[in-house]
């Protein structure tokens, strides 16, 4: 069956997806709308390679954008297939309306965090309208952790078969993955760089949310412990997960522009962190646990040996260790964790399963 997209969100990811439909000619999805924080166009076809310029305010279909009118718009488009609304935001207002969606028979796609890992009674809400009964709409958010590495899916597939969860342990953030990675060598890999240096590298690739605070400080990497816990069944919260924030205090409340040209000032007090790491024969990792067993789920940057998967990670990959009832030894998924690419290819194949339910 073919399914509707509405796009809200066309930065790195939205584009990127878009991308990826139109140059793989999917004969399953249709993109009929796109969204920006602006504008947005709404077509009765499905939109082409020149969507971007369509969507410009000179476009003769374009509208001003707000969450009302861009979903008026949708109306009439569950006439013929089911519609997919695909949140590419990081917008705290747009996942708030997820719920509006789902009562409105839309199904759901998205990156973003903000639904799953924010207030405990929204994500309730929006699991309560996704229940799985007969007609009930859909919500997939893979590309939330991990990127579009299978994090989700498994640990839905380890739960929905009975198997206990343990622990869940990782480094969850491709941006701290590629900082770390680069920053904190032991042997003959290690080649003095510095901290801030790697920072900006990790922006310019797009690894990093569009305020690289926001994974500096462990809030990117809590959310992703607090939708892997929910998942998991727990009701965990940012008030319940402890966050080690690798921000400096004098940089917190800096303007995003301030804080990348102010950051160098503070390399050496990351080299002094490393060099006591090093010294010992270890490496910095930040790392994320879900810990259901003792109930102290925890983000923290952690020393590890040479030897630990931890410390051999490369480029941004992601590394997710699940240990469970069944998997004393555990089930371990790696690989690239951030970037457009794969980002996009964790939503288009979500989008590919609605498809399939759906038919
Ligand atoms: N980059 C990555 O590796 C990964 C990203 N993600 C998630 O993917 C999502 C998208 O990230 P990315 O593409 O990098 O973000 P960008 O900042 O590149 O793009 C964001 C888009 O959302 C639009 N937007 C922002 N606020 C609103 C709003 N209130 N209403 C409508 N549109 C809005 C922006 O419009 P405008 O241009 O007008 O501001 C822009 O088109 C985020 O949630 C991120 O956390 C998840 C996994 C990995
Ligand atoms: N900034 C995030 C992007 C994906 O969630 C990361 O670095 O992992
Ligand atoms: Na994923």
């Amino acid at each position: 069956m073919v399914v509707n997209v509405a796009i809200v969100g066309v930065g790195l990811v939205g584009s990127e997806f878009i991308r990826q439909v139109l140059t793989t000619q999917s004969k399953k999805i249709a993109i009929i709308s796109v969204a920006n924080s602006r504008n947005f166009l709404t077509s009765s076809t499905p939109l082409t390679a020149s969507w971007n310029d369509d969507l410009s305010s000179a476009g003769p279909a374009t509208k001003p954008f707000s969450l009302e009118s861009f979903t008026a718009s949708l109306a009439t488009s569950k006439a013929t297939y089911s519609t997919v609304v695909l949140d590419c935001t990081s917008n705290e207002s747009v996942a708030a309306y997820y719920p509006t969606w789902l009562e409105a028979g839309f199904h759901v796609v998205t990156p973003n965090k903000k639904a799953f890992s924010g207030d405990l009674n929204l994500y309730k809400k929006i699991k309560q309208l996704s229940n799985g009964q007969k007609g009930s709409p859909l919500v997939y958010h893979e590309s939330t952790v991990g990127a579009g590495l299978p994090v989700i899916n498994t640990l839905n597939d380890l739960i929905n078969t009975g198997d206990k969860i343990v622990k869940i342990e990782g480094i969850f953030s491709g941006t701290l993955s590629y900082i770390f990675n680069n920053f904190s060598t032991l042997g003959a890999s290690a080649k003095p760089v510095k901290f801030s240096e790697v920072v900006s590298v990790a922006k310019e690739l797009g690894y990093t949310e569009p305020d690289p605070r926001d994974d500096l400080n462990g809030m990117d990497v809590a959310r992703k412990v607090i939708i892997l816990g929910r998942v998991a069944g727990l009701d965990l919260t940012q008030e319940t997960v402890q966050v080690e924030n690798i921000v400096p205090e004098e940089l917190r409340n800096a303007s995003p522009q301030d804080f990348m040209a102010k950051l160098p000032e503070f390399d050496q007090h990351f080299e002094n962190l490393n060099q006591e790491a090093v010294q010992n024969g270890q490496v910095l990792r930040y790392v994320g646990l879900v810990d259901p067993v003792h109930g102290k789920s925890s983000v923290t940057l952690a020393r590890y040996p040479a030897s630990h998967p931890f410390a051999s990670l490369k480029g941004s990959d992601n590394i997710i260790a699940f240990t469970t009832e069944r998997f004393p030894s555990p089930l371990i998924i790696q690989g690239s964790g951030a970037g457009a690419a794969v980002t996009a290819f964790g939503i288009y194949s979500d989008i590919l399963k609605i498809a399939e339910r759906t038919q």
